[in-house]
């Protein structure tokens, strides 16, 4: 079996569709692909090839984080098609902390939903510094020529953005139909475009740091029969070749590369930024789970303690409505990890929702940590507070 390997001819980007349940992020995604694969740049993916999960397709709602490639005039991109659901949040956090920016969805019908804003402030706090808003269902929204509601929707939504720091005057919105985009309406179709060009412009190439030792989050782990164990998810910094020796922290095994693929298709060499799956030679699939890092051998040390900058959503913003004090002991959602934690809030003693503190954090587990590092804070399913490493200790 022969496949076709990867030729990098494009800068490659990871976006992303968030926002909140049932405003049309994956009909979007589908749009998205089957424009590009008529403009000849890449494969239709139905919306039952996005929701793939047999329990996504029951429920009818987005589970797990789906990826597809595509390809404009100018750029690769990856695309995530992030959960809207309450529930499934946490998968929204780790797959926003590798975008380089995303497409806030929203429901011109609905306007700001709950999980419209959660989206945004997760976003801001794992580092998403563009987002371009599709305001979706424009086709239903108003009568005729009447664009009163969805012009009340955008306003809202430019200064949810504001509020957030993402500077909502500046910001593209683009009114689209992902649906009838679907079903070849030409009218909808060129909204879908308008939306890619928007994302082409607006969203700049990032700073890849390839000159940094090689690290990836893992994401997902899968076997593959008869050749062993797979680990996926965005390469954070560095570069990696079939062949390469990594450690995957969290697993505390020292390994070699020995396969490298990127949708499907064989690479000898991935960068930082890229979405990959790596083949690790003689590791067990049981030894290796989302949440562990791999990494070029001893150049991180993980630890577990840190201080750091936090801000304790509101009630409003779907966080507490009492205060937390010391000895309070969250999930701390670092990277893909998802490890409990003890806070300590000295002086402080208490912090109300709302208020930002700084605490010391000490991890039920060591991770890699370095200054700069954002994070969720969860409790029983639902967010309450977002951060940023200050300092290791
Ligand atoms: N009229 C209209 N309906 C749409 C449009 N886009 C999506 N819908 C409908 O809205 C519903 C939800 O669409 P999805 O694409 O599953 O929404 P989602 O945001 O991915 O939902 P979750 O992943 O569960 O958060 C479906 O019934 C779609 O057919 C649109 O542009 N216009
Ligand atoms: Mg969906």
């Amino acid at each position: 079996m022969s496949k076709t390997a990867y030729v990098r001819t494009k800068p490659h980007l990871n976006i992303g569709t968030m926002g909140h349940v049932d405003h049309g992020k994956t009909t979007l995604t589908a749009a998205i692909t089957k424009v590009l694969a008529e403009r000849g740049a890449g494969t239709f993916v139905p919306f039952d090839r996005i929701d793939r999960a047999p329990e996504e397709a029951a429920r009818g709602i987005t589970i797990n984080i789906a990826h597809v490639e595509y390809e404009t005039d100018t750029r690769h991109y990856a695309h995530v098609d992030m959960p809207g659901h309450a529930d499934y949040v946490k998968n929204m956090v780790t797959g926003a902390a590798q975008l380089d920016g995303a497409i806030l969805v929203v429901s011109a019908l609905d306007g700001i939903m709950p999980q419209t804003s959660e989206h945004v402030l997760l976003a801001r706090q794992v580092g998403v510094d563009h987002i371009v808003v599709a305001l979706n269902k424009a086709d239903a929204a108003d009568d005729g020529e009447d664009t009163v509601l969805t012009d009340l929707v955008e306003l809202e939504v430019r200064e949810l953005l504001t509020a957030h720091g993402y500077g909502g005057d500046s910001v593209p919105v683009v009114r689209v139909s992902g649906l009838r985009a679907l079903e070849g309406d030409p009218r909808w179709t060129a909204s879908i475009e308008a939306l890619l060009d928007a994302v082409d412009t607006y969203v700049p190439m990032p700073e890849r740091y390839l000159d940094a030792p090689f690290l990836l989050s893992v994401e997902n782990v899968l076997t593959i029969t008869g050749r062993g164990t797979v680990v996926t998810g965005a390469v954070e910094r560095g570069v990696i070749r079939v062949g390469d020796r990594v450690e995957v922290l969290g697993a505390d095994v020292e390994t070699v590369v020995t396969g490298l693929e990127t949708f499907g298709k064989p690479m000898a060499e991935a960068q930082a930024g890229d979405n990959v799956a790596l083949l690790l030679r003689g590791v067990a699939r049981d030894t290796v789970r989302r949440g562990h890092v791999v990494a070029a051998p001893g150049s991180v040390v993980p630890s577990r303690r840190f201080t750091a900058q936090v801000y304790v959503l509101s009630a409003k913003e779907g966080g507490r409505t009492t205060p937390v004090s010391s000895g309070y002991r969250p999930q701390f959602y670092i990277r893909t990890a998802d490890v409990v934690g003890d806070v300590d809030l000295g002086e402080a003693a208490v912090a109300r929702p709302g208020d930002r503190v700084t605490m010391t954090v000490e991890l039920g587990r060591e991770v890699p940590l370095e200054p700069g590092l954002g994070f969720a804070i969860r409790e029983g399913g639902r967010t309450v507070g977002a951060g940023t490493v200050t300092a290791v200790r």
